[in-house]
Parts: C-alpha cells; sequence; structure tokens
C-alpha cells in the first residue's frame, strides 16, 4: 500500500512539473535515405543520441540499408518505406524531417540547374509533411537549397500550416568547410575555429564572416579573399574531384549530423545552440538568408543580430543580396506552378 502511494505521489510530481515531461528522445525521418548522403548521414545518427525512430525513405529499396542500421548498437529503432505512396506513412509523426533527396550536380552544371529536377522533391516532401507531421521541423539538404526552402514555404503557405521558425537550408557545410580551412591555415584545431557564414549556399552567397572569427583570423586581405573564394567553391572542388560521380557525400553528412544534433539539442530544451542556417529572414532585404540563429523547442528561438562587418564584407552582402532575392522569387514561383498544375494539392487555396 505504502509503495502504491509512494508511486502515486512520483507520478504526480512527474505531471506538475512540466520540466520533467521535457522530451528527450524524437522520431527523425530522412529522405533520401538511400542516397550518398543520406547512408552516411543515417549511420552517424544512429551513432548518436536522442532518436527514439530513425526513419529512412527513399525511391528505392530501403530494407537493407534499415536492416543493417538496426544492428548498431543504440537504443532506438530504425523503420524502412520505399517509394513516392510511402512518403507520409514515413514522416508521420516525425519531430524532424530531413531531405537529402534529389539530384547532385555533374561538373559544368550550376546547383540552380537543379531546380527543375529537385524543385519537385521540395513540393513533394512539403505536401507530405503538410498532411503528416505538420508541427515538424523541416531541413533542406537538397540543392539548389537558395530556392528550394523558398519553394517548400510557399507549400507550407499555401496548406496552411506555414512557421518559419521550422523551416531550414542546410548550409552547416559552408560552415564546417570554413573552420577546416582555417583552421588549417592558423595551424590549430578546427574544433577550434568559430566563424559565422551567411548569406546562402551557392557562389558569392556564401560569404564566410572573417571579421568574426574566432580566434582572430591573422591572414591579409589577400589571403581572406583567397580563402573565400575557395570556400564559395569548395563544393565546386569536390565535383571536379569525383569527375561526374556527383558532389560532397560524406563531409555533408558529417554537416548534416551536427546540424540535426544542434536542432535536436535545441528541442529537448538546451540552451545557447547557435547554428548558421538558410530560412526566412528579416534581417536584411532578402527574404531568405543564411545567418547565425539560436535554436530552441519551436525550431528558431532568436536570430542573432548581423554583426558589424569590414567594408569589404559590407560591399560582398550589398552583392549577394539581389542573388539571394532573385533565387527566392524562382522558388516560390516554381512552387506556385506545381502547385497551380497539381490539382491534388489544396487548389482551391490558391489565391
Ligand atoms: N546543402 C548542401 O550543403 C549540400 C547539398 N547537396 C545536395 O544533396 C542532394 C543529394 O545528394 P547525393 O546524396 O549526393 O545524391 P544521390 O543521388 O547519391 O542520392 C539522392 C537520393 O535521393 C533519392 N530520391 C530522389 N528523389 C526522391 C524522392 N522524390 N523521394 C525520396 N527519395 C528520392 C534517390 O533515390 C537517391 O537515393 C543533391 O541535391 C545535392 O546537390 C550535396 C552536398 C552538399
Ligand atoms: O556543390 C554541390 O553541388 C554540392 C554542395 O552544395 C556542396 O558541396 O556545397
Amino acid at each position: 500500500m505504502l509503495l502504491l502511494d509512494g508511486l502515486k505521489l512520483l507520478s504526480n510530481i512527474a505531471l506538475a512539473a512540466p520540466w520533467r515531461l521535457s522530451r528527450r528522445t524524437f522520431k527523425v525521418a530522412i529522405v533520401g535515405a538511400g542516397g550518398g548522403i543520406g547512408q552516411p548521414l543515417s549511420l552517424l545518427l544512429r551513432s548518436g543520441p536522442g532518436i527514439k525512430e530513425l526513419a529512412l525513405h527513399d525511391l528505392v529499396e530501403m530494407k537493407g540499408i534499415a536492416t543493417d542500421l538496426s544492428h548498431v548498437s543504440k537504443s532506438g529503432m530504425v523503420t524502412s518505406f520505399s517509394g513516392e505512396n510511402m512518403l507520409e506513412p514515413a514522416v508521420s509523426c516525425a519531430d524532424l524531417v530531413v531531405v537529402a533527396a534529389g539530384m547532385p550536380r555533374l561538373p559544368g552544371m550550376q546547383r540552380d540547374q537543379l531546380m527543375a529536377a529537385n524543385g519537385q522533391v521540395a513540393v513533394k516532401v512539403a505536401t507530405a509533411v503538410s498532411v503528416a507531421c505538420p508541427e515538424a521541423l523541416l531541413a533542406f539538404i537538397t540543392n539548389p537549397v537558395n530556392m528550394i526552402v523558398p519553394a517548400a514555404a510557399e507549400v507550407l503557405k499555401v496548406n496552411g500550416i506555414y512557421d518559419p521558425c521550422r523551416l531550414f537550408g542546410i548550409t552547416t557545410l559552408d560552415v564546417v568547410r570554413s573552420e577546416k580551412f582555417i583552421g588549417d591555415f592558423m595551424k590549430i584545431s578546427p574544433d577550434n575555429v568559430k566563424i559565422p557564414v551567411i548569406g546562402g549556399h551557392a557562389g558569392i552567397t556564401i560569404l564566410p564572416l572573417f571579421s568574426q572569427c574566432q580566434p582572430e583570423f591573422h591572414g591579409d586581405k589577400a589571403v581572406i579573399k583567397e580563402m573565400t573564394h575557395r570556400i564559395q567553391e569548395a563544393g565546386t572542388e569536390v565535383v571536379k574531384a569525383k569527375a561526374g560521380k556527383g558532389s560532397a557525400t560524406l563531409s555533408m553528412a558529417f554537416a548534416g549530423a551536427r546540424f540535426v544534433d544542434s536542432l535536436l539539442r535545441g528541442l529537448k530544451g538546451e540552451k545557447g545552440i547557435v547554428e548558421c542556417a538558410y530560412v526566412a529572414s528579416e534581417l536584411t532585404d532578402a527574404p531568405f538568408f543564411a545567418s547565425p540563429l539560436e535554436l530552441g523547442k519551436d525550431g528558431i528561438e532568436r536570430f542573432l543580430p548581423l554583426p558589424t562587418m569590414s567594408s569589404t564584407e559590407e560591399e560582398a552582402v550589398a552583392k549577394l543580396i539581389p542573388v539571394v532575392q532573385e533565387n527566392a522569387k524562382e522558388g516560390i514561383d516554381f512552387a506556385r506552378k506545381c502547385l497551380e498544375e497539381s490539382m491534388e494539392v489544396f487548389p482551391s487555396s490558391l489565391p
């Protein structure tokens, strides 16, 4: 009897104290999980904490990969979903949907040339999320990030569930590369380098802020110019080196796992988690912009203000804003065209 009373009391205390009920584990769905990024990303996420279900979706058969990953000696389960009609079940009740589905670049291509093929992925995933997990965080790896995120935002908006704090374009690879190249140059561990990378995720829209580098960057203007260019063209460096066999996959999986870990730590209620990402933003004249964000229980908790920049950085921001503005417009136009053409996606709500 005493034992029962004690148990009742404990459960009442738990109910009365919401912080005790704070969630520690989540369902994460990876769309495009069978691909060059999807597979190593799934492995890295299996190796980390905080995921009660890792739902793997792809157009190709996922059973083998899911079974393989389910033998990793970590808690949580792995589920597999294959084919377009299994997208909704895959993301159903997910806390976080990460999208690594879509075509990578071939040598000679620009990222925006992928929109014709990959824009459809954004529309389909945003539609499935609208139906099956409208409160989930949605993070896109798929290129062209600068257009894909505005396209997805448009679909979510039309479906009446858009929350700009929950939609992200993952630009962490730009930060990871900056940390590595700067660490090597300064002969320190990349783990000890911190630098915001703002703007977007293509060419000149990728802007590492050397003026904000910690520790202070010791290189003259010529070095900064050269390293900025290398960071902006690092994706192309990999595309060329892979010579027709795709673009960055392993470093992207590393960067993606870092970003997912930060999102999950935010969801758990940890404070002070800051990452750069490409999101709907009011910091500049561009409707979508990458900048440092504090993450929290509802996605973006707070936009960090843009720092005072060097005059060269200010000029670079002025040059990149029209590009991201144009990219956002193309993404939105793409989504609206798809929605108009598709009778299945809430056509009556189109203005
Ligand atoms: N944000 C970033 O920093 C980076 C983005 N990327 C982008 O990530 C994307 C994926 O790259 P990879 O993994 O190398 O390509 P991949 O071709 O190796 O894999 C893509 C996977 O997506 C699947 N897929 C295609 N359409 C799908 C759909 N509608 N639903 C579910 N799955 C679908 C394919 O079956 C394939 O398994 C590309 O668009 C690439 O440009 C790549 C590197 C960095
Ligand atoms: O360059 C690409 O096409 C893939 C990518 O976004 C990157 O590596 O940054």
